[in-house]
């Protein structure tokens, strides 16, 4: 997701642009949204709100589209007042959010508006540069990695997601990565693998923004390029050598569950859900879930979830079957790690032949099952249903 950039300075107007600002599925092409600065805006704070509008092109985070849209609204109500453009149509998706949140502005004062828009460029600021300070986190990634903290000890390699703004939700350059830090961990001297997330989630599944980064090809050499990945994605997962232990930290939704039956150990916090809403978004399972959660839990159960999308807590994901323990969340990190430093101790050979004896028994099966569902789920990417789900998704984050 490119981070809100500056165009310059043109004839006494600044404009700054948020390329790829709003992620919106169809038309699948998300042109830039530019905030033109006039230097009509008049008032009490007009000096303070010229230089928080300059200030907005220093951060050096992206403040999320949620935030470039209050924005937006804020700097439209401080200059223009209320919203007075014909709303936009339903498919014009980056506009509609432009003007729903302009809209709900409804008769703001401008001098609020600019008011407004001082403060939260000030709070974006201040977090922008408390977060810049951490810089011992970052040292720590293993390089090469943006999105995951890589770390091996005591014979464990841990690939922890690391998005926990976003909720760790999967950009395909994570996909990436994991990939890569699979690769990796295989063949480094580690005995085991686990994975977990950074924040209070587990992972949001697949970051629905994935949607809307549309190739010259269009949205049909999108959906195929999709299914490749996800294809290989899971397929990494599918011949992992190694021991591999979920430690699902808070809540996990879509592919980051699915994919719990390819792991040997799933450890949960209570803290823990599991949610395949897939229905819901128009989409259909992966992961081989519609393989492996009949299997770990019966027919009957693994279609309230991968049919009707019901959430488990973790304890009804431990009855069923997805979950191999569940440990209170205050002393969850405590237990599961003694616990696994403990398991990381027995002969490496012994237990990664193991391994191999029971993924063997299925593995061209679970081949083919991840082959049918990406190519199923290539054709339901272009569907009416899901672009309609990923929007409303989109439309509720744009609402102020
Ligand atoms: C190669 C392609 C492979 C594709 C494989 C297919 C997989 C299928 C799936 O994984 S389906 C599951 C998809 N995931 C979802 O539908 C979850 C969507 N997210 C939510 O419903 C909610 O965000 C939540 C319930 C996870 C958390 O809600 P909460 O209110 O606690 O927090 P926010 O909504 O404010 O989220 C914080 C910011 O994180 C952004 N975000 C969260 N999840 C996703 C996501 N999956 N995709 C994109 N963005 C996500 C959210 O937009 C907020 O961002 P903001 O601060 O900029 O507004």
């Amino acid at each position: 997701m490119a981070l809100v950039g500056v165009s310059g300075r043109r004839a006494g107007c600044y404009c700054l642009r948020a390329v790829r600002s709003l992620p919106f599925c169809s038309p699948l092409q998300v042109p830039a949204l530019q905030l033109h600065i006039s230097k009509t805006a008049m008032g009490a704070c007009q000096k303070d709100f010229e230089s928080a509008v300059n200030q907005v092109k220093l951060l050096k985070k992206d403040p999320g589209n949620e935030v470039k849209l209050k924005l937006y609204a804020l700097y439209k109500q401080a200059t223009e007042g209320a919203c007075n453009t014909p709303k936009p149509g339903l498919f014009d998706l980056i506009n509609k959010a432009k003007w729903d949140a302009w809209n709900a502005l409804g008769n703001l004062p401008k001098e609020t508006a600019r008011q407004n828009y001082v403060d939260l460029v000030s709070g974006l600021r201040s977090s922008s540069d408390s977060s810049s300070q951490v810089k011992p986190e970052a040292d720590k990634k293993r390089a090469g990695y943006d999105t995951l903290v890589i770390t091996s000890e005591d014979c464990i390699t841990k690939i922890m997601l690391n998005r926990p703004a976003k909720k760790n939700a999967l950009t395909t350059q994570m996909y990436r990565e994991i990939m890569l830090a699979l690769e990796a961990a295989s063949k480094d001297d580690s005995t085991i693998t686990v994975f977990t997330g950074n924040g209070d989630y587990y992972s949001s599944g697949n970051d629905l923004t994935n949607f809307t980064d549309i190739p010259p090809g269009g949205i049909e050499e999108k959906a195929k390029n999709s299914a490749i990945l996800l294809r290989d994605f899971v397929d990494c997962f599918i011949d992992f050598p190694k021991p591999l232990v979920a430690v699902v930290n808070g809540p996990a939704v879509g592919i980051s569950v699915t994919i719990l039956g390819l792991f040997d150990l799933v450890y949960a916090s209570d803290r823990a859900t599991f949610h395949t809403p897939f229905s819901h978004l128009g989409q259909t399972p992966e992961g081989c879930s519609s393989y492996t959660f009949p299997k770990i839990m019966g027919p009957a159960k693994a279609v309230e979830m991968l049919i009707f999308g019901k959430k488990l807590t973790a304890g009804e994901a431990y009855a069923q079957g997805l979950v191999t323990e569940v440990f209170p969340d205050s002393t969850f990190q405590k237990e599961v790690w003694t616990r696994l430093k403990a398991y990381s101790k027995l002969p490496q050979n012994a237990m990664h032949i193991s391994k191999q004896i029971i993924r063997n028994h299925e593995k061209e099966k679970l081949h083919a099952i991840n082959a049918e569902e990406s190519r199923i789920l290539q054709e339901r990417w272009l569907s009416d249903e899901c672009m309609n789900a990923v929007m409303d998704f989109f439309s509720r984050k744009a609402k102020l």
